[in-house]
């Protein structure tokens, strides 16, 4: 059933799981989330970027919407890194229920003046918000943060910044970041950081950055003609510390594009007189059901809808 980020992540936070926050570009990518989350009896948040809007449109979210109409279990669709307000209001009347306002690139203020207006109009329509204090490393789509400039989300910045927006769920930087290089082997994540901001709020938060880059599938990517350097994501074990403090959405993108590629890479040379497309999209629909079956079981949401 279509719910709100709210419907999944509150039980998520006050259970201790984690929730995964896929992106899809889509209807292979929207299947095999949808899918997996059903067979496993997880919920589950569909995401798409606005770039994602670009490239699909109406279309891909009257797929997700559809499906997520007519799946088993509780499914949200998300606007992940809303860039303005206007972004979000154009989201939620595309039929979305859940949307990031991320304007954490802004000073604290700004962030809490644009967070708030948002908060507003999505609740006026009974549609749930997520928001980000601090900043990420990696790239982020619109913005370049380099290291130096990465903050840590403060804890007590945090609590005033729930209270003066009224956010439903707060994205928090912790040393995670964006795609396949989060850092030379084992990315650090500040756990101490994690616990103290749990411990002083009651809300949802918002892991971004949390791809595994599993090296199963970065050795089958180069193997089938995939050229990537030393990737590295956020280790399960972290993630699984994380979720137990009061992570509840946990954002995966990267996985996703490595798992599909890797799918239509194999495809491709496996069979070079192929040309087919469901022998070359549905091998890409299966890796990643398997990458995202390991997701959901690393973070505890298998049998909680
Ligand atoms: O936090 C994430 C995904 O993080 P990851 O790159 O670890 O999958 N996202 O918000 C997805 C969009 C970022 C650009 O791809
Ligand atoms: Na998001
Ligand atoms: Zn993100």
């Amino acid at each position: 059933m279509l719910v709100t980020g709210n419907d999944i992540l509150i039980p998520a936070r006050a259970g201790h799981y984690g929730v995964g926050s896929f992106n899809t570009n889509n209807m292979e990518i929207t299947q095999a989330i949808i899918h997996t989350a059903e067979r496993l009896r997880s919920p589950v948040m569909v995401q798409m970027s606005e770039g994602a809007i670009k490239y699909g449109g109406q279309d891909l979210a009257n797929i997700v919407i559809d499906l997520a109409r007519r799946a088993t279990v509780p499914v949200a669709l998300h606007l992940d890194h809303g860039s303005s307000y206007e972004s979000a209001l154009k989201a939620i009347k595309m039929g979305f229920t859940s949307v990031m306002i991320d304007a954490s690139h802004h000073g604290f203020e700004d962030n809490v003046k644009e967070t708030k207006r948002v908060v507003e109009a999505a609740h006026a329509m009974g549609i749930s918000v997520e928001s980000e204090l601090g900043r990420l490393g990696g790239i982020e789509e619109h913005i370049v943060v380099d290291e130096k400039d990465a903050f840590l989300t403060d804890p007590e910045e945090a609590v005033q910044f729930i209270e003066q927006t009224g956010t439903d769920y707060l994205a928090i930087a912790i040393g995670t970041s964006h795609g396949a290089f989060k850092g030379k082997g084992r990315p650090y994540i500040d756990h101490a950081r994690i616990e103290k901001i749990a411990s002083l709020t009651s809300i949802p938060l918002v892991a971004h950055g949390s791809s595994g880059v599993p090296q199963e599938i970065v050795e089958r990517f180069r193997k089938a003609g995939g050229e990537i350097g030393d990737a590295a994501g956020i280790a399960d074990e972290d993630l699984q510390r994380a979720t137990g403090f009061g992570i509840a959405k946990v954002n995966v993108d990267t996985d996703l594009r490595l798992a599909s590629t890797v799918g239509i890479r194999e495809a491709l040379t496996a069979n070079p007189k192929e040309f087919d497309p469901r022998k070359i999209f549905g091998p890409a629909r299966e890796v990643m059901s398997q990458v995202i079956e390991h997701k959901m079981r690393v973070l505890g949401s298998v049998g909680k809808a």
